[in-house]
């Protein structure tokens, strides 16, 4: 389970979380709202990317802040940016950074089953900066699922991806173990999600089931300045 208590963070003196307190128990849950309200800080508190000011995060029972080992090892994080997510130079490197015994044959059969389910069989011997920006985006995906980790963190992970990717991308998703935590500007990946929240500059004015969650995301972003 994932808990925030009373958290709030300020970048400087501008508050981006207002004392928000979740319990994340749904094994699908989205996290909607405006650009800048907040969705990513309050991603980044679950890894300890980001630091509370005030209150407190527990993951597992475990504080991202003083365990951040633990904690990463069981919460994979798909940034916007895949470009700043690529460590290695190819594609199948890429992708096996992240196992314990890389060069193993267990590790590269893994890899390349990773490869093959994320459509980028073709490519492990490419150079991964030059896939097109909709492949790195599954690239991300696949370094961090080829990890297993229990829960999966996505910021906005099918901004570059054409029609058939994002539909891999929600079937990808639908069929996993792991919890997922999903930020997106796409509201229908959210259709079938258990829970969605809405965000409003800082605080979540919404929390429910994806259609109520989405309706109101609507009616906020109709409401001018
Ligand atoms: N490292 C940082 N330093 C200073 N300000 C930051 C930093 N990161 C985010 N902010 C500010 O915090 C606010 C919330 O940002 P955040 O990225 O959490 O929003 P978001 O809801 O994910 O937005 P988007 O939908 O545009 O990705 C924004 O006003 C942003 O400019």
């Amino acid at each position: 389970m994932i808990e925030l208590r009373k958290v709030s963070h300020s970048y400087g003196d501008r508050a981006v979380l207002r004392s928000v307190s979740l319990r994340l128990t749904e094994r699908r849950i989205g996290v909607i709202g405006a650009n800048g309200s907040g969705k990513s800080t309050l991603a980044r508190l679950i890894n300890g990317l980001v630091q509370p000011d005030t209150g407190q995060v527990r993951v597992a029972g475990l504080d991202p802040v003083r365990e951040p080992r633990e904690v990463r090892r069981r919460v994979g994080f798909v940034f916007p940016d895949a470009d700043a997510q690529i460590i290695m130079p190819t594609v199948a490197e890429d992708v096996a950074a992240g196992l314990p015994d890389r060069t193993s044959d267990t590790a590269q059969r893994r890899v390349t089953e990773v490869l093959n389910r994320y459509g980028l069989g073709d490519h492990a011997d490419h150079p991964a900066h030059l896939l097109s920006g909709g492949q790195k985006q599954l690239l991300a995906l696949a370094s961090v699922l080829v990890t297993e980790p229990d829960i999966l963190v996505c910021d906005e992970p099918t901004t570059l991806l054409d029609l058939r990717n994002v539909t891999l991308l929600r079937r990808t998703l639908d069929e996993l173990d792991q919890r997922v935590i999903l930020l997106t500007h796409h509201l229908e990946t959210l259709r079938d999600f258990d829970r969605v929240l809405v965000m409003d500059e800082g605080r979540v004015v919404f929390d429910g089931a994806p259609e109520a969650a989405t309706s109101y995301y609507r009616e906020l972003m109709a409401t001018p300045w």
